[in-house]
């Protein structure tokens, strides 16, 4: 059974069908990307799974229960885990609190307990220090835990931000554009990391443009363009399916993996 199962999936705003019958599935164990030009329907459809949408029609299934329409704190706690396009750190909170904050779904006490750490929540606190440790240092942040996390470069305030879903445990990492804005050098440490994540168990389905990471890190992709999915397969599939060359490069080269925009970018 996969892990998670998208079937049948439609998001309209208005005339605008912004995802039209999207289905695929992700197995337990995979790294899974969604890939497709500027404004294809990516964005929506991670919304859509992850609670933060209700799609117009379709189901999402995520360890076989139907969560389709289920808010987006409630999918978490399932084990569907997302971070966003554009970084949403607590800029002026030390690196390690905003990684203590993922905790809150685990840990008794909540953010609150995180953040405040009354009397009764410090038999855990020594727990989730420990783990707040592993993690930063998981994603090789453990050097800059004291500094706020505003003033950290843009490629680590990303790896903080996968760090903090990390602190969830999820079974499942959504990652909505990780690369985004990273530089070679970042995205190749992000690369890292993701691969080391997947080799913890942990499922990843990520959203990206950044060809070089997908093609590196993904064993599977679906690529959509128009709101609909044009393309299933490995990533040597993908660089030669015509549909996906038309649709990035409107013509017949291979698709780069060096990060080229989309034909209609
Ligand atoms: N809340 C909304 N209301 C109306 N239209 C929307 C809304 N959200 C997205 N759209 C439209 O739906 C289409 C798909 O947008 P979406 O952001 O999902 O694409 P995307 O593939 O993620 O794009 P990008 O790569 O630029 O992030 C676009 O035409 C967009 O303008």
């Amino acid at each position: 059974m996969a892990l998670l199962s998208v079937n049948d999936l439609t998001m309209r705003f208005g005339g605008l069908v912004a995802n039209d019958r999207i289905g695929f599935d992700v197995e337990e164990g995979a790294i899974f990307a969604v890939i497709g030009p500027n404004g294809a329907g990516k964005t929506t459809l991670f919304n859509a799974i992850s609670g933060a949408l209700t799609p117009t029609s379709g189901e999402v299934r995520f360890d076989g229960q139907i969560i389709t329409g289920r808010p987006q704190h409630a999918v978490a706690g399932a084990g569907l885990v997302r971070t966003y396009q554009l970084v949403q750190l607590f800029a002026d909170l030390s690196v390690r609190d905003n990684v203590a904050v993922g905790f809150h779904r685990v840990s008794r006490g909540g953010v609150f307990a995180a953040l405040f750490r009354p009397g009764w929540a410090r038999a855990q606190e020594a727990h989730v220090a420990e783990k707040t440790r592993d993690l930063l240092e998981f994603v090789g942040l453990s050097g800059v835990a004291d500094m706020p996390a505003g003033k950290l470069p843009y490629g680590q305030q990303r790896l903080l931000e996968v760090a903090r879903a990390l602190a969830a445990e999820p079974r499942l990492l959504l990652l909505d554009e990780p690369a985004a804005g990273l530089n070679t050098q970042e995205t190749a440490a992000l690369a890292d990391v993701i691969e080391r994540i997947n080799g913890r168990g942990v499922t990843v389905l990520l959203v990206e443009h950044d060809m070089s990471l997908v093609m590196k890190v993904a064993r599977r992709i679906v690529v959509i363009d128009f709101g609909r999915k044009i393309a299933e397969g490995s990533p040597a599939e993908i660089k030669v399916h015509p549909d996906v060359l038309a649709a990035y490069l409107g013509g017949t080269e291979a698709v780069a993996d060096d990060g080229a925009e989309p034909a209609h970018a």
